[in-house]
This record gives structure tokens, C-alpha cells and sequence, in this order.
């Protein structure tokens, strides 16, 4: 019985954690048996660089987001999550951290569209379809689907594209009963988010979920849900298909890389420049904008 005793919280250094696998704005290490730590870093990634300019708190609010999602999305599926703070989580990450449970991961991004662009897009232009699944013609950039599709992908080496497959895929990797439930879960969670959103004013365009197995079986969502950077968020006021919709979060970023006044070319494989202040100042509102705006709470009341 330790009651009277200060509450003492034990510190652990992220460096006592065995790092297993990285991505590029984030990193995942080993706890101990059961559980691992997922670290959202506060980098930023646009054109397919990481750019050097660190976003304050971007870290906080992908992290926060993908709480509220799981816990929005409790009564639909099961999530990884074990604690959001803990003294397992390091000062050094608290906020921007999440303990979570070791999964036996499907090796299938689940990715669902209400929205055609990006690779979908690329895609319908080649072949009508996306993922074998056929759509209407006469689409355009940023068309809103008649259905959300789900648009499985194979996961590629670090810095490739992953690759569009379609459902028969999937069946092949994990049998044909698995491979519904992922389609079937991952539109329900689609559709709830998407409808969700909606009613923030801002247009959740698709996601990508990736799910693992918990020891007795069950289908559980892991990963970081429903974020900034696992997702296309649109604002719905400036929704004009027949171009590329801005960014809720990086237009900002996008803007300046691409203007006169960043010197950057976009077309040469030279990184970008580092970030002017009120470029990092304002994209930083922008996500705390999203955050706030999403889940209605405050992001000060989240822990750093
Ligand atoms: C791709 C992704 C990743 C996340 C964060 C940083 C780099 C990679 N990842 C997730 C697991 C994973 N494995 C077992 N159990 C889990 N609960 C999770 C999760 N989440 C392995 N890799």
C-alpha cells in the first residue's frame, strides 16, 4: 500500500526502448513484451520530402487525433490503444506518444475513398477502374465517388508509393473471409469518420487503416487513425472538383515550396529549403485548427 507515499513517476529515457521500425515523420519501439511505443515526430512531409522545419506541436495533435478516433470508433471496432499517458511514455515523447498493444499486423493497407484523386485517380484515367472496381465515366479530379470504395494497397519500401491491388489480392494474402472483413470494416469506419467530419465542415477525401490481429483472433485497428497524414482533409467550403483540392493542413507548406520566393524546384530531387517562420507558424494553426475543429475539444487540454 504506497498511500501517503508522493505519486512518483517512473522515469524511463526513449533510448531504453529497442526502436523496430520507422517511418518518415514517425517511429515505433519495443516496450516489452506486450506493448510498443508509436512516436509521432513533428516533421513534416510535402512533395515526397521530409522537410528539415520542424511543426511544433504537429506531433501532439496526430497523436490526439488519432485517440479521439479511437475512441469515437470504440463501439465499431477494437483498437491497439493502451494508454495515452502513462510512465511508461518518456517525458521526452509524452503527448506525441501512444503505448499500445503488439498485434500480428495484416500485411494490407486499407485504404477507403469517398473522393477520386491521387493514385485513384492516376488509376481511373488508366483503366476506368481503381482497384478493379469499376466507376462511372466521366470523373474528374477530386469527384465525389458515388460510393466510398475501398482501395487496398501493398506496402512499399520506405520512400516508394505503395501499390494498389485489388480485392483478389487481398484474398490471396489473407483468405477470402479476412479480406471481406477488412473491405466491410474499413467502409463502416470510412463512412462514420467521413460523416463526422462532414459536420465539422471539413471533407475526410480517404484514409488508409491498418489492422493487426489481438492472440485470440480478433480484428483490431492499429497504426494512427483517421490523421492529417493517414488521410486527405479538405476544407468543404473550398470544394471545387476539377482541381486538386488544398490541403486542410499543408497548403501552407505546399504554397510557399512552389512559389517564386522559396527558390525550390519542384522537378529537381535538391531538398527543399528550410521553412520561413510564419509558414511553420501558420501551419502549425492549421493543425491545431483541424484538431479543435474535429473532436471540439481543446488541444491544451491534451498532455505535452
Ligand atoms: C507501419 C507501422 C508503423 C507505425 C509507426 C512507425 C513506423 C511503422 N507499424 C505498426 C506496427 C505494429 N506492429 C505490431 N503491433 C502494433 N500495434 C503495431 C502498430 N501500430 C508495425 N509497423
Amino acid at each position: 500500500d504506497r498511500s501517503g507515499e508522493a505519486e512518483f513517476r517512473t522515469v524511463v529515457a526513449l533510448s531504453e526502448y529497442r526502436p523496430v521500425a520507422a517511418g518518415k515523420v514517425r517511429e515505433l519501439y519495443e516496450v516489452d513484451d506486450e506493448h510498443l511505443l508509436m512516436v509521432a515526430s513533428d516533421r513534416v512531409s510535402a512533395y515526397d520530402h521530409v522537410l528539415e522545419t520542424p511543426i511544433p506541436d504537429k506531433g501532439r495533435v496526430l497523436t490526439a487525433m488519432s485517440v479521439f478516433w479511437f475512441e469515437l470508433l470504440g463501439d465499431l471496432i477494437d483498437s491497439h490503444l493502451v494508454a495515452a499517458d502513462d510512465p511508461r511514455i518518456p517525458d521526452e515523447v509524452r503527448g506525441r506518444a501512444l503505448l499500445v498493444r503488439k498485434l500480428e499486423m495484416l500485411p494490407v493497407e486499407c485504404v477507403a475513398r469517398g473522393y477520386l484523386s491521387g493514385s485513384g485517380l492516376v488509376e481511373y484515367r488508366e483503366t476506368g477502374r481503381v482497384c478493379g472496381v469499376p466507376l462511372p465515366d466521366g470523373l474528374t479530379e477530386a469527384s465525389r465517388l458515388p460510393e466510398p470504395i475501398f482501395t487496398p494497397a501493398t506496402k512499399a519500401e520506405l520512400g516508394e508509393h505503395d501499390e494498389n491491388v485489388s480485392l483478389d489480392a487481398v484474398v490471396d494474402k489473407v483468405g477470402r473471409e479476412r479480406a471481406e472483413q477488412l473491405r466491410d470494416t474499413t467502409l463502416r469506419i470510412y463512412e462514420r469518420a467521413a460523416e463526422h467530419a462532414r459536420t465539422r465542415g471539413v471533407i475526410l477525401a480517404d484514409t488508409k487503416f491498418e489492422f493487426g490481429l489481438a492472440a485470440d483472433g480478433t480484428l483490431v485497428l492499429g497504426d494512427e487513425v483517421l490523421t492529417p497524414d493517414s488521410s486527405r482533409y479538405w476544407p468543404a467550403d473550398e470544394y471545387a472538383p476539377g482541381r486538386s483540392q488544398p490541403s486542410f493542413d499543408k497548403q501552407y507548406v505546399r504554397d510557399w515550396l512552389t512559389s517564386p520566393e522559396s527558390g525550390w524546384d519542384r522537378a529537381s530531387d535538391v531538398p527543399p529549403p528550410p521553412l520561413p517562420d510564419e509558414v511553420v507558424a501558420a501551419t502549425r494553426a492549421r493543425y491545431v485548427e483541424a484538431y479543435e475543429r474535429i473532436t471540439g475539444r481543446d488541444l491544451t487540454d491534451w498532455p505535452s
